[in-house]
């Protein structure tokens, strides 16, 4: 979905694309318009995503831009059943987080070209997360760093079967997100066929988003992240093409309780979209995930893990999903490699598979049952 163009807008646009570096007067001179008109005109490439802004350069790449959290995760796995008020024996581990982070390097491992946007501190945890980010090829030009909070910090303590018994978050750092930071970066979303944002960010940040992404050619995807954080998404869907979330959240934003099967997960899969969202994923755990596409909806079974830490499965689903949305695929077939990716990292013990590649997923794929 490609925003059209005004015939000035692609006369301008056919201009700056024989020459990228062509000025504003010479394109005026060429059209025999103004140069305030070419200016405005320029502005409207820019928003509708055509252009990048100064230099011209093209957005020829298809791409993927992530924004919300960038954080340091902490995983203590007990070994036997854990004893409350006591001191329980564990096995520690830390790795990078962050929903959005997360989402952004399983993107960039399967082969997509992707951007990032985040806050991190003026601390070693920041400029590591950076540094390992742009290293695996993620731009993260826009991202923030500040000296007023530290770097989000994520500890999650994982019973012997690697379920999450309890997870704490010191997210403040993102209070600090403002509508201004989207404004910003503005550019690079417009240029990206899928922008995906997690409710790390504060409900004006993504109102900010879903009114911009409303009138652009990107298509907005969102993660709820958790019960507490979805309720920062306005109660009116409408501009977010794609919705995740798992039915635990979608019952606290719809005010619903539908029961955690896999027809509970369709119904609140349909709710989503009554509420405006254009497709919806509402996931259920080991059993899979109810995907409401334009016109019908469907449940896309989990796929048979033996798994270690359920830590970033539902992250990359998400990612593996956009991955092939961006290849061309629909979104039933691309939600079932969603399921596949999130087997794999739930078979291993890092928040994102640190082999996950396109290969991988091809290699595992006779494990795909439906
Ligand atoms: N035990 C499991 N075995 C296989 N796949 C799983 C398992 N747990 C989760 N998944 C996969 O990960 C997806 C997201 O998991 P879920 O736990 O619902 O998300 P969240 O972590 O966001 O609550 C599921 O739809 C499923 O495909
Ligand atoms: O409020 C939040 N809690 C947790 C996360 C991140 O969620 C990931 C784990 O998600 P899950 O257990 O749902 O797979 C971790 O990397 C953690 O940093 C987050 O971004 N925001």
């Amino acid at each position: 979905m490609t925003q059209p163009l005004a015939p000035q807008e692609s006369a301008v646009l056919a201009l700056i694309r024989e020459n990228p570096f062509v000025g504003q007067q010479e394109i005026a001179t060429a059209l025999g318009l103004a140069r305030s008109t070419v200016a405005a005109h320029i502005v409207q490439l820019m928003n509708k995503g055509y252009i990048l802004g100064r230099g011209y350069v093209l957005s020829s790449e298809v791409r993927a831009f992530c924004i919300g959290g960038a954080v340091l995760d902490r995983k203590y796995h007990a070994r036997t059943k854990i004893v409350l008020e006591t001191s329980n024996p564990v096995e520690s581990t830390r790795s990078l987080g962050g929903v959005a982070r997360n989402v952004a390097e399983n993107l960039a491992r399967l082969g997509s070209a992707t951007g990032f946007l985040s806050i991190v501190g003026d601390d070693d945890g920041g400029q590591a997360l950076l540094k390992y980010m742009r290293e695996i090829g993620i731009d993260v030009s826009q991202v923030v760093t500040t000296n007023e909070r530290p770097t989000a910090e994520y500890a999650a303590i994982l019973d012997a079967e690697g379920d999450l018994v309890l997870g704490i978050a010191d997210m403040n750092i993102f209070d600090l997100f403002q509508p201004d930071h989207i404004e910003r970066a503005w550019p690079h979303l417009a240029a990206s066929n899928w922008v995906f944002a997690d409710c790390n960010l504060p409900a004006e940040a993504l109102l900010a988003l879903i009114d911009r992404c409303k009138n652009a050619s990107s298509h907005l995807a969102i993660d709820a992240v958790s019960t507490h954080k979805v309720m920062r998404l306005p109660k009116d869907l409408n501009g977010i093409d794609l919705l995740f979330m798992n039915i635990d959240e979608a019952n606290a934003i719809l005010g619903q309780t539908h029961p955690h099967t896999s027809e509970g997960a369709k119904q609140a899969a349909l709710a989503l979209q009554k509420a405006g969202a254009g497709m919806a994923v509402v996931s259920a755990g080991a059993q899979g995930m109810a995907v409401a596409g334009r016109k019908t909806v469907e449940f896309v079974s989990a796929v048979r893990a033996v798994p270690v830490d359920m830590t970033g499965a539902g992250d990359a689903m998400i990612a593996a999903t956009l991955h092939r949305l961006l290849e061309g695929d629909e979104i039933f077939d691309a939600a079932r490699t969603g399921a596949l990716a999130a087997t794999l990292t739930t078979e291993c013990n890092a928040s994102v598979h640190p082999d996950l590649s396109a290969e991988l997923i091809e290699a595992n794929r006779h494990r795909l049952t439906n």
